[in-house]
């Protein structure tokens, strides 16, 4: 069996203790990196599971064969446990956070600000859980191996696998990516064939095997209708925890008003996408606010605002596929990222966020039964509701129903 030990900078790994998992003691010089990497090699059911520890003083140590199924190869070998680090005293327990379609482009730009810190925050330990299929394996492995090389301190475990009923086992999140793009000329809607089955199936891997209480947060397209075809296939899990991501089209909607108003897009709130994300969607300018004025007392030509505005946010996406060949990407892992901070930061007071949401009992009176997207707050735990205080005209009602029709 192979061992290897990879040095990291002082800098990131200074303060560090740690002992052995097995009966053998251990004993590393600091600045030393230790991974564990198991591997099952049964197709359907192909998991890796590398954990990132922190060692010091190293002395060579013979690790045993994993008992399990798994297997483990070269430097992955190595099974180190922690000894209480002062600097992991303060930390919060670890979560484990699902990631499908790992290997694609979302993912490449997401799981690094995951791992980082930039999302849960800094005393937010995570387990990365990717999922791919027999197609991307060798690719995921590409990704945990990047992973690895980064030296993510709060990152302390990465499992791929290829069975969601496996890699979503008590997961406390699922980011889920994974799905045919659409490319120039196509509409969203017409990737449900293809895609709205890989929902189904993990929608019922979530129902068996992840918390009762996890968040969902559904990319792929067309996502309002994946998430709803998600959250109907696991039923014993609160259709309330599941979304469909909006908040690239609000993100975009609030660069646009900033682009026309002149002013840096932070002074720009309150804006909602009505609907889905698709080109009916309703970026709504009558409720948002720029420096906390409604918009329309800021940018008075109400023409563009009813017209080119709204059609420059339906329409981003299918622009930026004319233009780049694919789709965004990098703007997408950023919006994934504030949709999660949106669920575990209260909402500044006063604005909201928008998120497309399971319209059950909603007091605007869309149809029971779909995921819709509206403005919501959140105290910061992870639930939302659904904002009350916002306002309709003729123009804005219209368009919505016709969301609807
Ligand atoms: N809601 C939103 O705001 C946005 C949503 N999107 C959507 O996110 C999804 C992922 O986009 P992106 O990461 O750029 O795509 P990529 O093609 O880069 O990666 C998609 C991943 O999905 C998996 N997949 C599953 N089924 C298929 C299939 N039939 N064909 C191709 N890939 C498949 C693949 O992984 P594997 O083989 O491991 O299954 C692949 O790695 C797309 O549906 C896209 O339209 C994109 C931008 C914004
Ligand atoms: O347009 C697409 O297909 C990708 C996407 O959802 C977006 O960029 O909004």
């Amino acid at each position: 069996m192979a061992v290897a030990e990879l040095t990291s900078p002082a800098s990131a790994y200074t303060h560090t203790t740690t002992r052995l998992r097995s009966s053998s003691q251990l004993s590393l010089s600091s600045t030393h990196l230790s991974l564990r990497f198991r591997r099952s090699f049964s197709p359907r059911n192909t998991t890796i599971t590398c954990s990132i520890n922190q060692v010091q003083a190293p002395v060579p140590v013979q690790t045993q064969k994993p008992k399990d199924k798994s297997e483990c190869f070269g430097v992955f070998c190595q099974t180190y446990d922690l000894r209480a680090e002062e600097e992991t005293k303060s930390w919060k327990k670890l979560i484990n956070i699902a990631v499908s379609g790992a290997a694609g482009m979302i993912s490449n730009h997401l799981l690094f600000k995951l791992a980082s810190g930039e999302v849960f925050g800094p005393d937010q330990p995570i387990a990365l859980k990717l999922l791919g299929s027999e197609r991307s394996f060798q690719a995921l492995e590409g990704v945990a191996m990047e992973l690895e090389d980064s030296l993510y301190p709060l990152l302390r475990e990465v499992s791929i696998g290829i069975n969601p009923y496996e890699v979503f086992e008590d997961i406390e999140w699922a980011l889920l990516i994974g799905a045919k793009p659409r490319g120039p000329g196509m509409e969203r809607a017409g990737l449900l064939d293809i895609n709205g089955q890989i929902y189904a199936e993990q929608g019922k891997a979530l129902n068996a095997v992840a918390s009762r209480n996890v968040k969902v947060i559904v990319v792929g397209n067309p996502c309002n209708t994946n998430a709803l075809i998600c959250l109907k296939n696991a039923p014993n899990i609160p259709a309330k925890n599941f979304h469909a991501l909006t908040r690239l089209d609000e993100n975009r909607a609030k660069c646009q008003l900033a682009l026309k108003a002149g002013v840096f897009y932070d002074k720009v709130s309150n804006v909602t996408i009505w609907g889905n994300h698709s080109t009916t969607q309703v970026p709504d300018f009558l409720n948002a606010r720029i420096n906390g004025l409604p918009v329309k007392e800021v940018i008075k030509d109400h023409k563009w605002l009813e017209e080119e505005f709204t059609e420059i946010v339906q329409k981003r996406g299918g622009v930026l596929i004319q233009k780049w060949g694919r789709s965004s990407a990098a703007s997408t892992a950023v919006s994934i990222v504030d949709a999660i901070k949106s669920l575990i930061i209260p909402t500044p007071e006063g604005d909201w966020f928008s998120s497309g949401v399971y319209t059950n009992g909603n007091l605007y009176g869309i149809a029971e039964g779909l995921v819709f997207s509206m403005p919501c707050r959140s105290k910061g735990d992870g639930d939302y509701e659904i904002v009350k205080d916002v306002i309709f005209d003729d123009y804005l009602l219209k368009k919505i129903t016709k969301v609807l029709t």
